[in-house]
């Protein structure tokens, strides 16, 4: 299980093993450092093999100390190293000092300076070092530097508004978090009302890199945001710490060893001596004639989970349409809220899904009575929309259901929540989307998946993970039409096997990435239910 730290959880974890005495700050920045050399070359072997030309910009804090130590070892291999201080050398930190003073022997520091004299041996080295800033990084660049970086970032290298990259500079690497960026949100820090007079200033600056370099863990806003495109690959260096987070629940990045911790173990959780009443019956509430795709594709991808029977309710007018389409599954006319009370004093019946093309009118009329009923359930789509609207809906949600908002449901549910997160980011550590999620789950008493690339998933107690999409996971093809359905059904499927809200909605999560990222581009929302048993295969499990 890998924790996603934040920039004091690191701090915290540093500073306890260095109070044992079992390493001092100076050995550790030497690690990073080494760390930092050691994985560029393993990304660019071509730099190992003779010795070339680096730009070092160094920072105020240790991060800056991090820098002067790759200069160093750098130089020592024979490399033409160029260093650049963003700040004022006395007054850096202790372990800074020494290792500046150790460069100081090897070679000579220019200022980093608005000037931007640095901008041409920048474009002409083989590598440039972003060690800048890292998890200390507490407010934007301040407006003289931003000024010339901002120029350069902007202009010259990396279009933070477009994507686009020119094609300046071979290979940056970051030291732990490209500069720019906060750790713990992956948001870029801006300058308050910075956008009313340049507008280029609207996201901030930072300087994206290839490759990003960090230390013992992940950081937050690696996996958050804008965090995994501006760090472009991330490797995680062992320095040589131990230890994780105490006291507040830590955030945790989702895995197949989360998966099987959750119950899906090497038979997917089933045992030869069970049947089908043993993992469960999902009833998905299906939408009215020409709408029932969605119910359908939820209702296919519960089975395929592993649910042992699922049902869709389905309003009379759209019988015809729904059994038309139906082999496995089974189908129940269900009209009213009062047919489903009756349908549901089946125990066997262990969750429910409502929400996918279900009907924004047609889910206000419903959710009292799903929510009355106490069992697992699932709310997406309408029925988040419809949950938005009334106060008293809100306030019967229960710790068995889970909300599945995307961003614009999300904002309808939780405005306030929303607005914040929308501010633009000036102070570090920013409020994040793990802030957001957890601040709605804990509003509402059940967890809430927050979908996106970046999927971040809370319960009321602080619990949370991340499932993000992103580096070798990255399936961006699963932004189609259809695809929050599967989710929905997936977590149904789940939550009638037994398994609990978060579990289900963390386990569905991954498993939705994972089908993506096997069936790849060219998918629709119809395969991912039918590429579950490859996944399963695949895994082991
Ligand atoms: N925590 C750890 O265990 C380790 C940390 N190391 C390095 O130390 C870094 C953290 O060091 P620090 O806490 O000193 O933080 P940083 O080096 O990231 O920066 C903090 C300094 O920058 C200043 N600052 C912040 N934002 C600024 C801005 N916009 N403009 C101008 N100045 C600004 C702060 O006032 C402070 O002086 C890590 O990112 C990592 O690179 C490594 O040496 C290895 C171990
Ligand atoms: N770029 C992306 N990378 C990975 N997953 C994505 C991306 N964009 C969207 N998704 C995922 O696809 C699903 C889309 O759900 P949703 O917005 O509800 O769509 P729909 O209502 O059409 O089913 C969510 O699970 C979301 O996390
Ligand atoms: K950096």
């Amino acid at each position: 299980m890998a924790e996603l730290l934040t920039s004091a959880q690191m701090r915290a974890i540093e500073g306890a093993v260095i109070d044992r005495g079992a390493v001092t700050g100076l050995d550790l920045m030497e690690r990073a450092g080494q760390g930092v050399v050691d994985a560029v070359f393993e990304e660019w072997p071509e730099l190992a093999r003779s010795s070339h030309r680096a730009t070092v910009l160094c920072g105020p804090g240790n991060n800056g100390g991090d820098g002067f130590v790759i200069a160093r070892l750098l130089k020592q291999r024979g490399w033409e190293v160029e260093v650049f201080l963003y700040g004022d050398p006395a007054k850096l930190p202790p372990d800074a000092t020494v290792n500046y003073g150790r460069w100081a022997e090897l070679g000579s520091v220019s200022e980093l300076r608005k000037t931007g004299a640095w901008v041409e041996p920048l474009l002409q080295a083989d590598l440039c070092v972003d060690a800048l800033f890292g998890t200390g990084l507490t407010r934007p660049f301040d407006d003289d530097h931003a000024e010339a970086l901002g120029a350069y970032v902007l202009e010259a290298y990396n279009n933070i508004f477009s994507g686009a990259r020119a094609p300046y500079i071979d290979r940056i690497v970051a030291v732990d978090v490209p500069s720019g960026l906060c750790a713990d949100s992956g948001r870029v820090l801006s300058a308050q009302g910075a956008e009313e007079t340049d507008p280029t200033k609207r996201s901030g600056v930072c300087f994206g890199a290839d490759l990003t370099v960090t230390f013992h863990r992940a950081k937050l806003g690696q996996y958050l945001g804008e965090g995994p495109e501006l760090c472009g690959k991330l490797v995680v260096a062992d320095i040589g710490l131990w230890g994780g987070v105490t006291g507040a629940p830590p955030v945790r990045q989702v895995d197949a060893a989360v998966l099987r911790g959750h119950g899906l173990r090497p038979d997917v959780g089933k045992r030869a001596d069970q049947h089908k009443y043993s993992h469960g019956h999902a009833l998905i509430l299906s939408g009215l004639s020409g709408k029932t795709g969605a119910a359908r594709l939820a209702a296919r991808a519960a089975l395929r989970v592993g649910a042992g029977l699922v049902t869709l309710g389905t309003p009379h007018a759209a019988v015809t349409e729904v059994a038309a389409q139906l082999t496995a599954i089974m189908l129940r006319e269900i009209d009213t809220p009062e047919t489903l009370t009756r349908v549901l004093a089946d125990q066997r019946l262990t969750a429910l899904c409502l929400g996918p093309g279900f009907g924004i009118d047609r889910a206000r009329e419903f959710l009292p009575c799903v929510l009355a009923a106490h069992r697992a359930t699932v709310l997406d789509a309408d029925a988040l929309t419809a949950l938005a609207e009334g106060e008293t809906a809100f306030a019967a949600l229960h710790d068995r259901c889970v909300l599945t908002p995307h961003a614009g449901e999300f904002e309808r549910l939780f405005p306030d929540i929303a607005a914040r997160l929308a501010e633009p980011p000036t102070k570090g550590p920013a409020y994040s989307k793990v802030d957001a999620t957890r601040d709605a789950a804990r509003r509402a008493g059940c967890p809430v998946l927050f979908k996106g690339s970046d999927t971040v998933i809370a319960s009321p107690d602080g619990r949370c993970s991340v499932n993000a999409a992103v580096y070798d996971r990255a399936a961006p093809w699963l932004a189609t039409a259809g695809t929050g359905d599967v989710l929905a059904g997936l977590i149904a499927g789940l939550l009638a096997r037994g398994f609990a809200p978060d579990h289900a909605a963390e386990t569905a999560a991954w498993l939705h990435v994972e089908a993506a990222y096997s069936f790849g581009p060219g998918l629709i929302a119809e395969d991912l239910p039918e590429e579950l048993p490859t996944v399963f295969r695949t895994l082991g499990l």
